[in-house]
């Protein structure tokens, strides 16, 4: 089967959407180029389903104008922008087999019967349903019903695929391998994707871009690679898995860093922002990015994990180190995740494969650039944000000084 694309690109141009006065999307700017895969992303509220549905048709616009090359296409009902759509709950006909669900669409289109029945064994041979032609959805495991939805949105041949977490449904291993069934299936027919989902995991190892929206408003669009190693703003990174987030107030601008002041610590922070001294920031670093310098396990707390002396696995170890203490201890294969304080109470969360116990006092090592400066802006911090104690008055010398940045943030 192929799918022919019947357009160079889809230009969402200021699109906006508003329920009662109040925006749930605004000034939208998108250009979708043929083939590409695009994932829209956030937390649950921040118009993701409201950008989808304008896209489908379903939702007219409160604002702008969606193009497909030179024609206008956000003034056409649903069916005339020849879009697939593939949903959470996939709302196959109960009544129909598997067979008959993919061919009803093409039914509809009067196709010739020879041809409803080649596409649709095409369909369904291309998402590995062959032996199940002849049952119902509810003989069906969620993830081939699933699937079916699918066959019956490719097999019409859009010329856009639009799905609205069509994942969410289904138990933690089927994502995954319907993850890579979805993108197979993406490249093989040449479709154009958008697709929504609040899982940044997801969305990183799916699409070629991400859309990042918060409250309505596009955040940032880039490459995974691009979001995930210089996001725009904290509160992109606060997706993009920097659970360590804190206030912080730049000390010194050097040259290629700056110096923040942060929980009576002073580190070196790579800015993501043009920075002057005593700005107000936020700083963040990921957990996978705190390591335990080497030899830097104190024992002294339960044997839930046995207490290690530790053999350390930081490559920094000879820079300065954060002290801290370990509170909290989840287990998580070869790594445990760990929640730590320091005296001065700055709550840091860290992943390392050390044996770690509840009481355990570690020195902390910042990864080289690991550590990013963004504006604060006047919005409060993400709750479960790590809490602070007196952030303005650093109590180590700028001898103290962590040095982050030997290697840059590409
Ligand atoms: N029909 C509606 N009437 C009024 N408000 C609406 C309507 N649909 C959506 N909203 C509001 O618009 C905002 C964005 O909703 P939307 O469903 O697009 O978010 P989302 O990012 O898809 O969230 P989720 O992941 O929870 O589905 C929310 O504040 C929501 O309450």
């Amino acid at each position: 089967m192929s799918t022919p694309t019947t357009f160079r690109e889809l230009r969402l141009d200021g699109v906006g959407r508003s329920f009662g006065g109040q925006d749930a999307l605004q000034g939208l700017d998108l250009t979708i180029r043929a083939g590409e895969f695009i994932a829209l992303l956030g937390p649950s509220g921040c118009g993701k389903s409201t950008a989808l549905n304008c896209l489908a048709g379903l939702l007219p616009l409160t604002a702008g104008s969606i193009w497909q090359d030179d024609k206008r296409v956000d003034t056409l009902p649903p069916e005339r922008r020849g879009f697939g759509m593939v949903f959470q709950n996939y709302a196959l006909f109960p009544h129909m087999t598997v067979r008959n669900n993919v061919a009803f669409g093409l039914q509809m289109r009067r196709l010739p019967k020879a041809e409803v029945t080649r596409r649709t064994e095409e369909a369904i041979r291309l998402v590995q349903l062959e032996e199940h032609v002849g049952k119902l959805p509810g003989q069906l495991s969620g993830g081939q019903q699933q699937r079916v939805a699918i066959a019956r949105a490719v097999v019409l041949e859009p010329s856009l695929v639009l799905m609205d977490e069509p994942l969410s449904n289904l138990d933690a291993k089927l994502r995954l391998e319907m993850r890579t069934e979805i993108r197979r299936l993406h490249q093989s027919l040449g479709l154009t994707t958008v697709y929504v989902t609040h899982d940044q995991e997801e969305a990183l190892s799916m699409a070629d871009r991400l859309v990042v929206l918060r409250k309505g408003s596009v955040q940032q669009v880039g490459t995974p690679e691009e979001l995930h190693n210089r996001p725009r703003n904290w509160h992109v990174a606060d997706f993009m898995g920097f659970r360590n987030l804190l206030p912080a107030t730049v000390a010194e601008v050097r040259d290629d860093h700056v110096v923040v002041a942060v929980g009576g610590l002073r580190l070196a922070a790579t800015p993501m922002v043009p920075l002057s001294a005593g700005d107000e920031v936020v700083v963040g670093v990921r957990p996978e990015d705190l390591t335990v310098a080497s030899g830097g396990v104190t024992g002294g707390g339960s044997p839930a994990y046995g207490s290690s002396t530790g053999s350390g696995t930081s490559t920094y170890a000879a820079e300065a180190t954060i002290e801290a203490r370990v509170e909290v201890v989840e287990y998580q294969g070869r790594e445990v995740a760990v929640e730590a304080r320091t005296p001065q109470g700055v709550r840091l969360h860290l992943r390392t494969a050390e044996r770690l116990a509840p009481g355990d006092t570690v020195s902390l090592a910042v990864a080289p650039g690991a550590l990013l400066a963004f504006a604060r802006g006047d919005e409060a911090l993400p709750s479960g944000a790590p809490v602070l104690g007196d952030a303005s008055e650093p109590a180590t010398s700028r001898d103290g000084v962590l040095a982050t940045t030997g290697g840059e943030v590409s």
